[in-house]
């Protein structure tokens, strides 16, 4: 469906892509995962032919973009990380500006119009002004100005950013439902949880490189690390962790309650973890050991968290 070769673009000195290849399967849901400014947003600019690549070439369904720009458009949906939307006009209204830039007119827009409202759950509010709508509510609505000319690759970028988890969900839904009807889509995010859940494959991004891609048993397999050891504590001290950061570099994740170590021997490396954390003086609640997450996967790549 897609294949981009060598894609490369920088910012004055800032090198934001360098060298992304990607092949995607039609009827594939893509992820790409990597945390703020690793180059989602500019790989997406660019397969969607709002950026152009200072290196590089496309290709849809076998057609060079750059070569065959109005036809691959066509195929191509967007639903771009900043809500598109006029506060003032209701949804309907929205719709019908957007289908009008795509060329769809009459009972034809309001037909698609209608059919996209009632299939991501607001119908029922399609005469209200945007600007009463929650921010879930107006990420749904993005989501359908992006469907309305029936495109065959949609790319999201970051979705559900700043969204609280019941509106998530119900993007989720909409997402596996549109996966579900064939429809391929590249999906960015920084939420391991939303790569592990939705995609058949994940890129991982990091400085506009992708460095490691496959389906999430290809990642964990492909990994040396095997599983995680998830320690909460009560009182965290943070003058006394740097025995716990120094043995552990590069494969600990300290949070606010609790900390994860990455290991390929969880339960060999658990005594030496608790003496450590009696050495440091934090107060243990729990500790269990887990399969591997997409989280330690990042880390073990890069040395640093996904969330940094
Ligand atoms: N128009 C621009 N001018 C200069 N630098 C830019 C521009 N757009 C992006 N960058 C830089 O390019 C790098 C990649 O940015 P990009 O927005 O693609 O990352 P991202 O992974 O989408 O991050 P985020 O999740 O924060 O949007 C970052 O260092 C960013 O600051």
């Amino acid at each position: 469906m897609l294949l981009a070769k060598n894609l490369t673009k920088s910012y004055k000195e800032l090198t934001a892509l360098s060298d992304v290849n990607l092949s995607i399967e039609k009827g594939e849901l893509y992820g790409m995962l990597g945390p703020n400014g690793a180059g989602k947003t500019t790989t997406i600019s660019i397969l969607s032919s709002l950026l152009k690549p200072d290196n590089g070439e496309i290709f849809y369904e076998g057609k060079n973009l750059y070569q065959n720009l109005a036809e691959c458009k066509k195929l191509i949906g967007v639903v771009p990380q900043e809500i598109a939307l006029y506060d003032d006009l209701s949804a309907t209204e929205n719709l019908k500006f957007w289908g009008t830039l795509y060329g769809i007119k009459g009972k034809n827009l309001q037909k698609k119009s209608d059919e996209l409202l009632e299939f991501l759950g607001l119908a029922d509010r399609k005469n209200h002004k945007i600007k009463t709508y929650s921010g879930g509510m107006k990420r749904r609505i993005n989501i359908a100005a992006a469907l309305l000319h029936d495109p065959k690759i949609v790319f999201m970028d970051e979705p559900t950013v700043g969204i609280d988890p019941q509106s998530r969900n119900l993007i989720f839904e909409v997402i596996e439902e549109l996966h579900s009807r064939g429809l391929t889509m590249i999906y960015t995010t920084h939420y391991m949880e939303e790569a592990e859940r939705l995609c058949d494959r994940i890129g991982i991004i990091d400085e506009g490189k992708i460095i490691a891609e496959g389906s999430l048993d290809e990642l964990k397999t492909n990994s040396s690390i095997k599983e995680e050891i998830h320690l909460k504590y009560s009182n965290p001290n943070k003058n006394k962790l740097d025995q716990l950061t120094d043995r552990y570099k590069g494969q600990l994740l300290l949070n606010e309650d609790h900390l994860i170590l990455s290991s390929s021997q969880a339960n060999a490396e658990l005594p030496e973890l608790i003496q450590l954390c009696s050495k440091s003086e934090l107060l243990l609640d729990k500790v269990d050991i887990r399969s591997l997450s997409l989280e330690s996967i990042f880390l073990e790549l890069t040395g640093k968290s996904l969330r940094d």
